[in-house]
């Protein structure tokens, strides 16, 4: 399918800014659902005959806000609201760029493969903050599991990472975020231009769709996106979590994965990530739509 891309390019300054604030929605409406897919995710398997420690979302869910109320469940998001910002703003720019690479001209139209192309191109680009941050982010929110205090915030845990481990320390569990980030945000992006594409129908511009059909595209793309980003996420979450030296390469995570849970090992967590998915991602897309035509307004495109 085509898509009108003269109604998606945008100046990067514009993408810096639009994007952080989608980051800030995204993290504000998604953090909960986050912290109980990231427990559920990496719970010890339970010895034979024994109970896992969260059997459900629900389960995991009421264990949080018992054991530490609702402050459990947004434990930990100081580190994704400060490089989440960030993340989407080198994410929206990647994109752009992605596009205009693509693009004979302002005007030309971007075929599907193409806008899934420019998405991958994003992913890439924003792995260099996507890794340490999702690394520091698992630590802080399993943490609680173990009953042990380790880090006393992100800060604290970055500059332990990197006393104890170096740079290394922080980087650990970057393939896997390529792994998973790569593929997925060519999806998201595609998905999200494809829908705006088919609510457009008649009207001149994506620019004219209502408040209500951003949040229906948004939503529905973060869902696209973590279907195919799951797997990876499994073992990401994992390998990032293990003591140091635990998994001597990712290989062995996967293993360890398929040989105590079988592949439906690899989709623990669905039902949390995609209970997060949409209004996360509902909530990203019209922060960043709505500061796009903020933007606009305030500093109207020449051409
Ligand atoms: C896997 C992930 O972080 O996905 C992001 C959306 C979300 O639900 O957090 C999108 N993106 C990979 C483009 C940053």
């Amino acid at each position: 399918m085509a898509i009108n891309s003269k109604t998606q390019t945008a100046p990067p300054v514009k993408n810096v800014i639009a994007g952080g604030i989608g980051g800030m929605c995204l993290i504000l409406a998604g953090q909960p659902l986050d912290t109980i897919k990231v427990n559920l995710q990496t719970q010890p398997s339970p010895a034979l005959g024994q109970q896992p420690l969260y059997n459900s979302t629900l389960h995991c869910f009421s264990k949080i806000i018992a054991r530490e109320g609702i402050r459990g469940l947004y434990r930990g998001m100081g580190a994704p609201l400060a490089v989440v910002t960030p993340i989407m703003s080198i994410t929206f720019v990647g994109f752009g760029l992605g596009k205009s690479l693509q693009q004979t001209s302002p005007d030309s139209i971007l075929r599907s493969w193409q806008v899934f192309v420019a998405g991958m191109l994003a992913g890439l680009s924003s792995t260099v903050l996507m890794a340490p941050g999702e690394r520091i982010k698992c630590l802080l929110q399993v943490q609680s599991v173990t009953l042990k205090k380790t880090f006393q915030g992100p800060l604290d845990c970055a500059q332990t990472l990197y006393r104890e481990l170096g740079i290394r320390g922080l980087y650990r569990g970057t393939l896997l975020t390529l792994i998973r980030d790569v593929p997925s945000t060519g999806v998201y992006f595609m998905s999200y231009e494809w829908m705006k594409e088919k609510m457009r129908g008649e009207r001149s511009s994506a620019r004219e769709l209502r408040a209500t059909e951003i949040l229906l595209a948004g939503g529905v793309a973060g869902m696209c996106n973590w279907l195919v980003a799951i797997p990876a996420d499994v073992l990401k979450s994992r390998f990032q979590t293990a003591p140091e030296n635990h998994y001597k390469n990712i290989l062995e995570v996967l293993r360890e994965v398929l040989h105590s849970e079988g592949p439906c090992g690899l989709y623990r967590g669905f039902t949390a990530a995609m209970l997060r998915a949409f209004p996360a991602n509902a909530a990203c897309f019209l922060g960043f739509e709505a500061s796009m035509s903020f933007l606009n307004w305030l500093i109207p495109e020449t051409v």
